[in-house]
């Protein structure tokens, strides 16, 4: 592969070991920016030196939150945006909109009842992406993920702007949790783990491919089966644990610091960006959205991986999916149509 240079800064990739690309002028804005991922995700985003420049936008709280993080000495601009009518200016010029938006889950909600109010939030905000940064990529966070994808879709596809290669749903928290999860089990250094997670953001839909661990690992069927749970379980834990003060915000943070790294990795030219993102895909006849592996590129997603070979256990958590996630789909499809 061919080396680039990597220009000398305290700026540091949030993958350890990770080259960073050649600096190029990128514009990111985060919509939602002083919420409970939002502000923590901002100030990995303002330690990453890809990022040229960082605007924030929410619809209060956010002037004290640009403030504070522009007092971070490293080279990455931040502006503050509050309000619906300075959204186009937070959009203007991004290549890359994050976007976190929305209430979370108190204890004993699903992500699906987040469904009424977030719904509204995120197609709002689509159509001011449509409006003012067409192109830019979007990765989506606000739950429930499953149908606020589809939603943007079609807010962007009414717009007659849509690129089913720039919309993609945030799902890079579940491979976080697989990784520390299956380190945790087999005593493996987490960096080294890689375990792709498929389907969607929500209960069953949410599938580790065990079998396709990086290294190879050896689960008992009980082991697996315990350990799918706990994965798809992970969310819960938390917005259990948190006992009503919201759900995940440091680890989703976290990770869409990864994933947004990756994505700007991919716009740089880099080789070989490979993540797990919801999107429109065609890789499982019969899902119209699912998440699995996709290499990134300049133009968001290049190459859809294939999703190789499932066992009895991962293929029957497929078809149990199935219904959950159509219905998720079409639940977007339709509140956007409406
Ligand atoms: N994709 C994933 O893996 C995960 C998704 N989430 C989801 O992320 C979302 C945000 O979670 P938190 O940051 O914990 O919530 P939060 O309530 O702490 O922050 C949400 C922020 O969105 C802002 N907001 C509300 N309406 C807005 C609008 N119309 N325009 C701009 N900003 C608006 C609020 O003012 C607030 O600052 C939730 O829907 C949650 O379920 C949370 C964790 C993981
Ligand atoms: O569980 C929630 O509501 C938040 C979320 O999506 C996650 O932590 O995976």
């Amino acid at each position: 592969m061919e080396q680039r240079p990597i220009v000398a800064s305290r700026q540091q990739p949030v993958r350890a070991g990770r080259r960073q690309a050649v600096i190029e002028a990128r514009k990111v804005a985060v919509l939602g920016a002083a919420g409970g991922i939002g502000q923590p995700l901002s100030l990995l985003l303002k330690m990453n030196r890809m990022v040229t420049e960082l605007a924030l936008y929410d619809i209060a709280n956010v002037a004290g939150v640009a403030a504070d993080l522009s007092h971070c000495n490293t080279n990455t601009k931040v502006t503050g945006y509050t309000g619906a009518e300075e959204l186009a200016g937070a959009l203007k010029g991004a290549e890359l909109v994050v976007i976190p938006a929305g209430v979370p889950r108190k204890p004993g909600m699903t992500r699906d009842d987040l469904f009424n109010i977030n719904a509204g939030i995120v197609k709002t905000l689509c159509e001011g992406v449509a409006a003012s940064c067409p192109d830019a990529i979007i990765a989506i966070i606000s739950n429930p993920v499953n149908s606020t994808v589809p939603i943007c879709a079609e807010v962007l596809k009414k717009a007659g702007v849509y690129n089913p290669r720039k919309v993609m749903g945030v799902t890079t928290l579940d491979v976080v949790r697989a990784n520390t999860f299956v380190a945790e089990a087999k005593g493996l250094d987490t960096k080294d783990v890689d375990v792709p997670v498929i389907g969607g953001h929500a209960g069953e839909t949410i599938l580790p491919l065990l079998s396709q661990a990086t290294p190879r690992v050896q689960f008992s069927p009980e082991e697996a089966a315990k350990m799918t749970e706990r994965i798809q379980n992970a969310g819960t834990e938390v917005v259990e644990a948190k006992a009503g003060a919201g759900s995940a915000t440091l680890s989703m943070a976290y990770a869409a610091a990864r994933f947004a790294e990756s994505v700007l990795l991919g716009l740089s030219g880099e080789q070989d960006i490979i993540e797990c993102t919801y999107v429109e895909s065609e890789v499982v006849p019969g899902f119209q959205y699912f998440a699995s592996k996709v290499r990134l590129g300049p133009d968001g997603v290049e190459e859809f991986l294939p999703l190789g070979p499932l066992t009895a256990f991962e293929q029957e958590g497929l078809e149990k999916m199935k219904g959950l996630l159509s219905k998720n789909i079409e639940a977007g499809i339709a509140f956007a149509n409406k």
